[in-house]
């Protein structure tokens, strides 16, 4: 059996637009994390780049309770575990860090006990730690991914989008977390609004499978989410009109924000560049990421057996 296992795990778009908890895609930026088992009992956490100084380096750590969650469905023999992480991907900004650091721990935690657990009981795992499936899902598998949950049970269906495109994601200087961000959220919507959704979340989906990119104009609008976020990221909809202006295809929350998202097949630098200028005309520091589809997932890339 192995001793120490390091895991890969990429950032995700969550919603992408209409798709409230369902829809996600997986992006090029990525957290590591090297679990080691210790005869010792304990735990040591290192966390070096995004969070380093702010992450919990105790049982609070959501990446410690995965790799737990793991030994108990297991019967796993207690032992100490030393955690190493290397993050890229910015913390409570709707990058997917949370569910990163839960994928991470559950991938290298299953791996180390021997990989008794299936994907989907890891994504059963995961949707139940994070509270919903739409970033979890990608992270696990890669590509774009339409999950649905029901009394713990999660059907997901991953799809390669048959279109290549970037993600231009713009990414402010401030945080917001998932919590704050659906404390704003209303209890019900009117029914026009669900039926809003429900005609562009099945397109979307429907322009990723056949590739058929442009009906991506029509479709990245939401009711259920976006108007009532909005105020928590100043300028958003100027950011929107700026990616448009340079020829994205259209621009949504990424996740539960504050980052924006467009999506282009054209000059995703000059779009970026256009989505940090409108932030800043509305008094937001921002930069920018260009991120291509992550087609692979969570990914073992280092075992050590001795
Ligand atoms: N590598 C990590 N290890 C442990 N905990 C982490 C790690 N990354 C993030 N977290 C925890 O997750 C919190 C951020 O989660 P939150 O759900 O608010 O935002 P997000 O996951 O970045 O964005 P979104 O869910 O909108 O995509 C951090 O404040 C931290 O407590
Ligand atoms: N679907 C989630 C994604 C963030 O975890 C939300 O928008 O709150």
């Amino acid at each position: 059996m192995a001793q120490s296992v390091k895991v890969r795990v990429p950032g995700t778009i969550a919603n992408c637009g209409p798709g409230f908890d369902a829809v996600g895609m997986a992006g090029t930026i990525y957290n590591y994390l090297e679990l080691t088992l210790t005869e010792q009992p304990g735990v040591y956490i290192e966390v070096k780049g995004e969070g380093s100084g702010t992450i919990p380096d105790n049982e609070h750590n959501i990446a410690y309770q995965a790799v737990q969650a793991v030994f108990r469905k297991v019967g796993a023999e207690p032992c100490g575990v030393i955690l190493r992480m290397e993050n890229s991907i910015p913390l409570a900004r709707g990058l997917g860090s949370s569910a990163a650091a839960i994928v991470a721990g559950l991938t290298a935690a299953n791996a180390l006990t021997g990989s008794n657990l299936s994907s989907e009981e890891l994504l059963e795992m995961a949707t139940q730690i994070e509270g919903h499936p739409d970033n979890v899902a990608p992270a696990l598998f890669g590509g774009a991914t339409i999950s649905v949950a029901e009394l713990g049970k999660v059907r997901c269906l991953r799809i390669d989008p048959a279109a290549i495109f970037t993600m231009v994601v713009a990414v402010p200087e401030f945080g917001l977390s998932t919590k704050a961000a659906r404390q704003v959220l209303p209890k019900t919507v009117p029914h026009r609004d669900a039926v809003f959704n429900v005609g562009r979340a099945a397109m979307l989906v429907g322009a990723l499978c056949t590739g058929n990119l442009a009906y991506l104009r029509y479709v990245l609008d939401d009711r259920l989410h976006q108007p009532y976020r909005q105020r928590l990221i100043p300028g958003m909809q100027r950011v929107f009109a700026a990616a448009v202006a340079q020829g994205a295809l259209g621009a949504v929350i990424s996740g539960a924000g504050p980052c924006l998202v467009a999506f282009t097949q054209h000059a995703p630098a000059a779009v970026g560049e256009a989505m940090v200028h409108a932030f800043a005309e509305n008094g937001v520091k921002a930069h920018y990421l260009l991120l291509d589809l992550d087609r692979s997932g969570a990914q073992i890339i280092e075992e050590d057996n001795t």
